[in-house]
């Protein structure tokens, strides 16, 4: 289907909104009135530059407050029409009456448009009547369709936008008994569930298909059924893409329409991680010395790059020294265990995932990677053989220890990007995403969201640091094991530095919360922390930062699901603690 996006969706003056959207792909753009009207170009002008770009004017929007009024508004509907004409633009956008001196009255609403419509045929134009959720009397999709029939003109139809019908949790299949050629055009949009007042939900928090909480795909497939033809048109009002980089949010809406579409290259999701790489200083003692503590062993040296393969069980961490500065300790690589490398790095470059070229020697495995929206490298890649990425570091036997496997990485996001992470995760790597996290930090407040790949296999958890927590480190690495106890007591005899301290407030409350069985005792000594679900119960430990990166140890107990949310403000607390 073609793809389109209201101008109100991305950053920057209208030239600079038609540039981007093209850019991505786009086939065409809705013209938001707000964009014109500030836009020092005549409609000539904003019409030739569309063209040039290869962009279709697909609509004019909005006009407001003109049905069952007590007289309409022909006046100025007419000066519209000769707008649209200038501007090459044959359909516009009328959205439902909000304003109090409009009349509960279908026939008046029917008659309004009709007329509307008769005189927009004059001008080769048609009317797209779409019921805003807070319209004062249409504000259900059925109405508006309703007084479409009613009014039966050809040039009348009815605006579809999947917001509207589905913050009111409207049912979307009764879409399908609206024919299709009645379906004049589809505006599209996610949003998360808020319990907020409709219209600034609206105005400050849609984003993009994929992102939020509704489900758009199934809307979607209720008006294939009806038989809808026209283009998919996301429109999409937020405050954070009204002030992200106008290229980059394009690029992200045009991700959502193809995975929305599904037509981005099949691809088995990953399985797990192959190792986690950590950029780091020439000669990295802090690190090395932590590494050991908690029990890992070099057992691998790369046979062409300074790079060195830790392991312990199925953790692999890579250390690299080939930046060699004086740059901290950063986590800036993941490497993830795929079924056909090959087939995940397509998918990925379908989706507009920047696919990073590949820097290997003859004899060096195939390494497909990818970036993700923080800069993360991601590769695909196999452990086993053939083609075990792990043959390239002459590597001995991984050491024996509590620490089994990579539990999960933590990762921060760019401040106005967190949405595209999430989607990015979701569409490439086909990770879900759980609730979404808010926890106090001293300074601030630390937004987070937990990724799962489909068995759980693959777990990622995005962090946002918000105003004021921007100092707090939140990139880590999770270790997974099947005996804290023995990890911390070992931590604690041999370096007690590298724990991060627990106060002894958090243990009362602790105490508190839950009978004290055998699980809790000698906790406060260790300085684990403990949460418990249905499923299950978690036990963990965080170490001192290195860098801009920290470790945590996890052990969890039964199907415990979660990352020890609850524990989170102590954690950040205490990290600020010590930092300053
Ligand atoms: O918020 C609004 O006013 C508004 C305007 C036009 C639309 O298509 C819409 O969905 C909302
Ligand atoms: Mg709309």
């Amino acid at each position: 289907m073609r793809k389109s996006i209201a101008t109100v969706s991305v950053s920057g003056t209208l030239t600079e909104k038609l540039e981007a959207i093209a850019a991505a792909g786009f086939d065409g753009v809705e013209i938001f009135e707000n964009d014109l009207l500030t836009c020092p170009l005549p409609p000539e002008e904003i019409r030739l530059r569309a063209a040039d770009l290869g962009l279709s004017i697909e609509l004019y929007q909005p006009l407001r407050d003109f049905e069952a009024m007590p007289e309409p508004d022909l006046r100025r509907a007419e000066r519209k029409f000769q707008i649209m004409e200038r501007l090459g633009a044959d359909l516009l956008l009328v959205c439902s009456n909000v304003s109090p001196r409009a009349a509960a009255d279908d026939g008046l609403a029917a008659e309004q448009l009709r007329l509307l419509a008769e005189r927009a045929a004059g001008h080769g134009i048609r009317i797209a009547y779409e019921a805003l959720a807070w319209g004062r009397y249409v504000n259900e999709y059925l109405h508006s369709w309703r007084i479409v029939r009613l009014a039966d003109h050809p040039n009348l139809g009815v605006c579809l936008d999947s917001f509207h019908i589905l913050s009111r949790g409207s049912d979307p299949i009764g879409i399908e008994a609206v024919p299709g050629e009645k379906i004049f055009f589809l505006q599209l949009a996610d949003a998360p569930i808020l319990a907020m007042d409709v219209l600034q939900w609206s105005r400050h928090y849609r984003c993009f298909p994929g992102q939020g909480d509704f489900d758009v795909a199934g809307l979607l497939t209720h008006v294939r059924k009806a038989g809808y033809t026209g283009p998919l048109s996301l429109e999409v009002f937020n405050d954070h893409f009204r002030q992200a980089d106008a290229r980059r949010i394009a690029v992200d809406a045009m991700r959502s329409l193809i995975a929305l579409e599904g037509s981005a290259h099949p691809a088995e999701a990953p399985t797990g991680f192959a190792f986690a790489e950590l950029a780091t200083a020439e000669d990295p003692a802090g690190l090395r010395v932590m590494l050991t503590a908690l029990g890992f062993t070099r057992s691998g040296v790369h046979g062409g790059k300074p790079v060195e393969l830790w392991e312990q069980g199925r953790a692999r961490l890579l250390l690299n020294r080939t930046g060699g500065g004086p740059a901290p300790t950063a986590l800036t690589a993941i490497g993830l265990e795929s079924p056909e490398p090959a087939d995940a790095v397509k998918r990925a470059g379908s989706l507009l995932a920047p696919v990073l070229p590949r820097e290997r020697a003859p004899g060096d495995a195939p390494l497909d990677a990818i970036a993700a929206p923080d800069g993360t490298q991601i590769f695909f890649c196999r452990t086993a053989q053939p083609y075990g990425w792990r043959e390239d570091f002459a590597p001995g036997e991984p050491a024996a220890g509590e620490i089994t496997h990579l539990d999960h990485v933590a990762l921060t996001q760019p401040w106005h990007y967190f949405d595209e992470a999430e989607l990015f995760y979701r569409s490439v790597l086909g990770l879900a995403p759980q609730e979404g996290l808010e926890f106090p930090d001293p300074y601030g407040l630390l937004r987070s969201k937990a990724m799962t790949g489909p068995d759980g296999g693959l777990r990622m958890v995005l962090n946002l640091a918000q105003v004021g927590a921007g100092q707090t480190p939140s990139q880590h690495v999770a270790l997974a094991c099947d005996d804290i106890l023995a990890v911390a007591r070992r931590l604690r005899a041999e370096h007690p530095d590298l724990l991060l301290p627990i106060p002894g407030n958090y243990y009362d409350d602790l105490e508190a919360r839950h009978e004290a069985g055998p699980g809790l005792r000698g906790l406060r000594e260790l300085g684990v922390l403990y949460d418990r679900d249905e499923d299950g119960e978690f036990l963990h430990l965080y170490t001192v930062t290195v860098g801009r990166v920290f470790f945590e140890v996890v052990q969890r107990v039964g199907g415990y699901r979660g990352y020890g949310a609850v524990n989170a403000p102590v954690r950040l607390a205490v990290q600020h603690a010590h930092a300053h």
